[in-house]
């Protein structure tokens, strides 16, 4: 309920204002029962009773055009609600760590963007809602107690029932609503997943297995959102049957007290219509209770949301002292999980300001922990990272950087927008450029809608693909470029351009990549050797495969790989 509240309390005055005029609006409908009194007292006097009737039509009008305010004020700060809630989560998203994100399924993540701000909508109104009711149902009660206090006896006795039976009822459909969103949250989790690696599942005829699995969460959340729903109509049952009853035992024993001459027929009338009255507030009680129990789940996962830890923006900017490194990592040590072991450990490396820098190592040796703590995702549990020779903690820095990643390195949208992803100024001379640089000029000239063909819809190929995110990142020469290659097998044509794209990189900023392929070593001016996240050895192609024996194994792997020759290629 509390974080409920944290939601809502920005909105304190809106909710405020609803409150009052939920309230006037129920005073108005409270009073039409004694305005239909009156007139029925005065029907024996001869004449139409003009003034009660006017006061009776005055109350209707006021209470509608009240109560159509209110509806429309809460209906926007519902929306409004919903709005901020998706807005934060987003915000939050973008401003996570990188292992915040990744240690959780995108899908869920998903989720909580867009299906649980939507619970919140409902149970924002309903807290208003919740409170004029009550208040509008306690008035009933005492008004009714005014008419006749023996009637009100038998109306408690229903009441009463109704309470019990909500009582127990409504913490399980809490929990039910609880439990079927976060079946939700792993059918989204799953399914996203499941799309995404579509051809491995296919190709694996996993089809089944897969749409198994996720059948499996949603008919979780169709048994919890089930439950839920039975609860709820056990309660509404139970609510309107307790009022029907109430209606009759009234009726009976309010026309047994009239025959003894202790209530008059109007007053029994008007008791009858604050019963009828009664049961709008019971039923909305009811439903409010129900539609907050889901939004105080909501809210309570989307707290977990605000509890991802987020980066550190903050720290001074290296300043301009221009050493001959212009990245120096020392003695540093990362790892992952607090207990768990060191990925890198007590790396101490320096990268030139120019050239061409080729990380090897045997797989988990610890090369993509390098380049994430170079780019801030991972922090060092110890150790220190120098950008031009000053210790840099600030995600500013990343403008420095060009980083292309080894799997999905493109951006939904088009080959435009994913050229201009990092500068969004870039202008059209510095796009073809780019596209120049990785031999891709010709085939997105030959595309129907050339650099605005959305990639959704081309056929661009694997090497294609990282030929364009090769461009975006060269787009203005930066001053390191972090590059993953790929480990497939790339076409000559896409290996050549890469190569040379990379060589001319290297001619004016540091180029660093991870080197899966035996022509980028021979490439590179120096290269590093990883192995259990330690700096193993450094040194040329040449010194290296005189002097140590993993990486001798490791060009030997894949010059099998890719057949090349093993002499320097300049
Ligand atoms: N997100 C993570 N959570 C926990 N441990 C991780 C995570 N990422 C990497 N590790 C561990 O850190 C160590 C170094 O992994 P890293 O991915 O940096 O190696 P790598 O040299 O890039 O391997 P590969 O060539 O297979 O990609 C490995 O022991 C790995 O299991």
């Amino acid at each position: 309920m509390t974080v409920l509240i944290g939601y809502l309390r920005p909105h304190r005055r809106t909710l405020l204002i609803g409150l009052v005029l939920g309230l006037l609006g129920s005073a108005a409908g409270l009073a039409t029962p004694l305005a239909a009194k009156e007139i029925i007292d005065s029907l024996g006097d001869g004449g139409f009773p003009g003034r009660p009737v006017a006061v009776l039509v005055g109350l209707v009008v006021v209470g509608t055009v009240i109560s159509f305010r209110q509806w429309m004020m809460m209906a926007t700060l519902a929306e409004r609600i919903v709005y901020e809630a998706r807005v934060s989560v987003v915000r939050r998203y973008f401003a996570a760590r990188v292992g915040a994100l990744t240690g959780r399924p995108t899908g869920e993540l998903v989720t909580r963007a867009t299906s649980d701000p939507a619970l919140l909508h409902d149970a924002a109104a309903s807290v208003v809602s919740l409170v004029t009711n009550v208040l509008g149902f306690l008035a009933t009660l005492v008004l009714m107690a005014v008419l006749d206090p023996v009637l009100l006896g038998s109306t408690l006795l229903a009441v009463l029932l109704v309470g019990a039976v909500m009582v127990t009822l409504l913490p399980s459909i809490g929990r039910a609503q609880e439990a079927a969103q976060a079946s939700i949250g792993e059918l989204g989790g799953t399914l996203e997943g499941s799309i995404r690696a579509i051809r491995t599942v296919k190709a694996s005829r996993a089809e089944e297995r897969q749409s198994g699995r996720i059948v499996a969460a949603a008919s979780e959340a169709f048994r919890h959102g089930l439950h839920a729903a039975h609860q709820a109509a056990k309660v509404w049952t139970v609510s309107w049957t307790g009022i029907q009853l109430a209606i009759i035992v009234i009726l009976g024993l309010g026309a047994w007290r009239v025959e003894l001459g202790l209530l008059e027929v109007s007053s029994l009338i008007a008791f009858l219509l604050y019963l009828f009255q009664l049961m709008g507030p019971a039923t909305e009680i009811t439903q409010n209770l129900t539609t907050l129990q889901a939004g105080m789940a909501a809210a309570a996962r989307l707290r977990t949301i605000d509890e991802l830890p987020t980066e550190d923006f903050t720290g001074p900017p290296p300043d301009s002292a221009r050493p001959d490194a212009v990245l120096e990592l020392r003695r540093v040590t990362a790892r992952y999980a607090p207990d768990g072991p060191d990925a890198v450990h007590e790396i101490d490396l320096t990268i030139p300001r120019l050239g061409h820098t080729a990380v090897v190592g045997p797989s988990g040796a610890g090369k993509t922990t390098l380049f994430s703590l170079v780019l801030r995702f991972v922090e060092p549990t110890s150790g220190t990272l120098l950008l031009d020779g000053v210790p840099y903690g600030s995600h500013q820095v990343r403008s420095r950087f060009a980083y292309v990643e080894q799997e999905t390195p493109l951006v939904p949208g088009t080959i435009r927008d994913n050229l201009r992803f990092t500068h969004p100024d870039a202008t059209d001379e510095e796009l073809a450029a780019a596209l120049a640089a990785v031999r891709l000029t010709e085939r997105v000239a030959a595309l129907p809608q050339g650099l605005d063909t959305p990639l959704s819809a081309t056929e661009l190929s694997g090497g294609e693909r990282q030929r364009v995110a090769l461009a975006r990142a060269v787009i203005r020469t930066p001053e390191v470029l972090l590059l993953d290659e790929a480990t497939a097998q790339l076409d000559a044509l896409t290996e050549q351009a890469l190569q040379e794209c990379v060589r001319a990189q290297s001619r004016t900023g540091a180029v660093v990549t991870i080197a899966h392929r035996l022509s980028t070593v021979l490439d590179a001016d120096r290269i590093v050797v990883l192995e259990a996240g330690r700096v193993r050895a450094q040194g040329t192609h040449a010194q290296l495969l005189e002097t140590d024996d993993l990486y001798r194994r490791l060009v030997e792997a894949l010059r099998i790989a890719t057949p090349r020759p093993l002499t320097p290629a300049r």
